[in-house]
């Protein structure tokens, strides 16, 4: 059995495609979305990944800022631009890239962040909206992932799914917007017994736990659905995920792959939450929109 690929670019093209409509629209009653991008530091893996959401911003009509910090930033410097990005009305989502060096808390940064502008969905107040069941910006990979599920005519209802990862900006946003579709959810991480034992009865399977080959083909029933959030480099350099493409691409029902996957999926919904964002602003006439 040869698994049904999941093509992240694809599906990608079709939304972005929408989200270019929604902006030329709203540009067109004078309000243009815009996205504000802090990095500190030099990780190059975190330099591209940046790059691909200005690049993405920029083909979609959306107008992007992007701050590069040296990694001695001090968190009351990264937190004074916040706070600016805050109060500027041409800015509608603000997205501080993680990991961030370790003088800085990344949840005092996050909960500086204007909930209204979090279109990473990480803020405490948009996480407590997924977990009570009134989601406003939902985490952008899970979001991504429950996209491709939705494209691909998954049945979700009913259907158990694991998580591996148990992170704040994927695994339990995942298993939450799983469980929201009526999936029965487990999460497995990395203190899991017998991690094989809950795949291997699992319908879907979503690996998120930063880790090559956690999940291997005699992991996985026959038919199940795989997701691979993984961005990990394998020996030779070259980018692959948490997954055993190769061997469980052959019992997989359906699969993703990396590259071309669940990342650009992930860059696809922070243009589609930017676009929410700034047509709430507008609708809600936001002082710098009375003009
Ligand atoms: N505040 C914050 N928000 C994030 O959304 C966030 C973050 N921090 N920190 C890091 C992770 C990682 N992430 C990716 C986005 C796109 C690709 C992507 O475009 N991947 C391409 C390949 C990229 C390459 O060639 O390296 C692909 O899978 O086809 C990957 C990873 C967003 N993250």
């Amino acid at each position: 059995m040869t698994a049904t690929l999941i093509n992240g670019n694809a599906l990608s093209k079709i939304i972005r495609a929408d989200v270019a409509a929604r902006a030329a629209a709203l540009a067109q009653q004078g309000c243009r979305p815009g996205l504000a991008v802090l990095l500190v530091g030099d990780d190059p893996a975190s330099a591209v990944y940046v790059r691909n959401k200005i690049k993405a911003c920029e083909e979609h009509g959306l107008h992007s800022s992007c701050d590069r910090y040296p990694a001695d930033l001090s968190e009351a410097e990264l937190l004074a631009r916040i706070d600016a990005l805050n109060r500027d009305p041409a800015i509608h989502g603000i997205l501080v890239q993680l990991p961030l060096p370790a003088h800085i808390n990344s949840h005092k940064v996050i909960e500086a962040i204007a909930a209204a502008k979090d279109v990473d969905g990480f803020h405490i107040a948009n996480a407590g909206a997924l977990l009570t069941g009134r989601p406003s910006f939902r985490p952008c990979t899970p979001y991504g992932v429950m996209m491709m599920l939705q494209a691909a005519k998954i049945p979700l209802s009913g259907a158990s799914a694991v998580v591996i990862g148990r992170s704040n900006i994927v695994g339990k946003p995942m298993a939450l917007l799983l469980l929201e579709a009526g999936a029965t959810v487990t999460i497995c991480h990395s203190k899991t017994r017998d991690l094989a034992s809950y795949t291997r009865a699992a319908d879907i399977v979503v690996a998120a736990a930063g880790q090559r080959n956690v999940l291997r083909a005699d992991m996985v029933k026959p038919g199940a659905t795989v997701i691979d959030v993984g961005m990990n480099r394998d020996e030779t350099g070259k980018l692959c995920g948490d997954v055993d493409f190769e061997s469980v691409k052959e019992v997989a029902g359906h699969i993703t792959p990396v590259p071309g996957g669940v990342g650009p999926m992930t860059i696809t919904m922070l243009l589609v939450n930017t676009l929410t964002a700034a047509e709430q602003a507008y609708a809600q006439r936001l002082p710098s929109h009375i003009a």
